[in-house]
């Protein structure tokens, strides 16, 4: 039983709300834990084929919860022990994954829509790189993916000055997917969410490994790497299903597997 997050699988989607909207859904330890939980979950369930995070009440989520933050802390242990296991689950998570960034994304809580694959906004989303205001240097993976999404300069600017982005400009900046308007906001993501899941899953959980992938093996690892990565989705019955419908000229439908 879930505490700080709801999770719930509605057809082939689970739904991961982050549920502390009177703390702006910021992390706890607790908090931290139980998405670590359920993002195992969502990867060890054959039935779930996209993953959806989002956040309840007017946030996405503002980071480490610094009510809690004491002078006796070792910020290290707080990454290894309570963040790092988090952001390795959603990591190596081999089914797509959305951010449904509904309000602001702030500190270790943008960090994490940034480990998403897709990063969807409604109009009141931004994301603040707030850790500099705090004294901190960006964790959670953060800088990890900032520079590989928007360059090392715009990184870096973002993580110095720390100022808020607000959606258009995360979209401009090729931070974000799309920003959705507030009138559709819930059934867009739930369409872009639905038609991922509709997708081939084994497919997709490939091509993220091989992009993992690309960014740390040598030229010639990768290309070995890719021709595994094919071998096992050429195994796949998605596979022979898209090639099916190639030939007969219709829509393919996808299993998952
Ligand atoms: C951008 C914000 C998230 C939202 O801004 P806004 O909508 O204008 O709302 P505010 O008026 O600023 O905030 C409303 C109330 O919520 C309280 N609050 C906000 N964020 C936090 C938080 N992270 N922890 C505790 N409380 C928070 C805020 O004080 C207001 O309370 P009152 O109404 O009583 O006044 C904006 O709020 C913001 O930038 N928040 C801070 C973001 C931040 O610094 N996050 C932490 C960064 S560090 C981190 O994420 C990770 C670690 C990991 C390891 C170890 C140690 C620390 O950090």
């Amino acid at each position: 039983m879930s505490e700080t997050i709801r999770y719930e699988v509605k057809g082939q989607v689970a739904w991961l709300t982050l549920n502390r909207p009177d703390q702006l859904n910021a992390f706890t330890e607790q908090m931290n834990a139980e998405v670590t939980k359920a993002l195992k979950q969502a990867g060890a369930d054959q039935n779930v084929r996209c993953v959806v995070i989002t956040g309840a009440g007017r946030a996405f989520c503002a980071g480490e919860d610094l009510s809690g933050v004491t002078e006796e802390m070792d910020h290290g242990d707080v990454l290894r022990t309570r963040y790092a296991p988090m952001m390795k689950a959603l990591h190596h998570l081999e089914k797509p994954v959305v951010a449904a960034v509904n309000g602001a994304a702030a500190g270790a809580g943008m960090s994490l829509a940034l480990a998403c694959d897709f990063r969807l906004l409604s109009e009141k989303a931004s994301f603040a790189p707030a850790f500099i205001h705090v004294g901190l240097v960006p964790d959670a993976g953060h800088l990890y993916y900032l520079p590989r999404l928007i360059g090392r300069a715009k990184a870096l600017e973002l993580a110095v000055l720390g100022e808020k982005v607000a959606a258009e400009e995360a979209v401009a900046l090729g931070l974000a997917t799309k920003v959705i308007p507030l009138s559709s906001w819930e059934e867009e993501v739930k369409q872009f969410a639905e038609r991922l899941a509709a997708m081939p899953t084994k497919a997709i959980g490939l091509i993220k490994r091989l992009l993992r992938e690309s960014q740390e093996a040598t030229f010639d690892r990768y290309l070995e790497r890719e021709a595994e990565c094919q071998r096992i989705a050429g195994l796949t019955s998605d596979h022979r299903e898209g090639v099916k419908a190639f030939f007969e000229k219709r829509k393919p439908i996808f299993q998952g597997n």
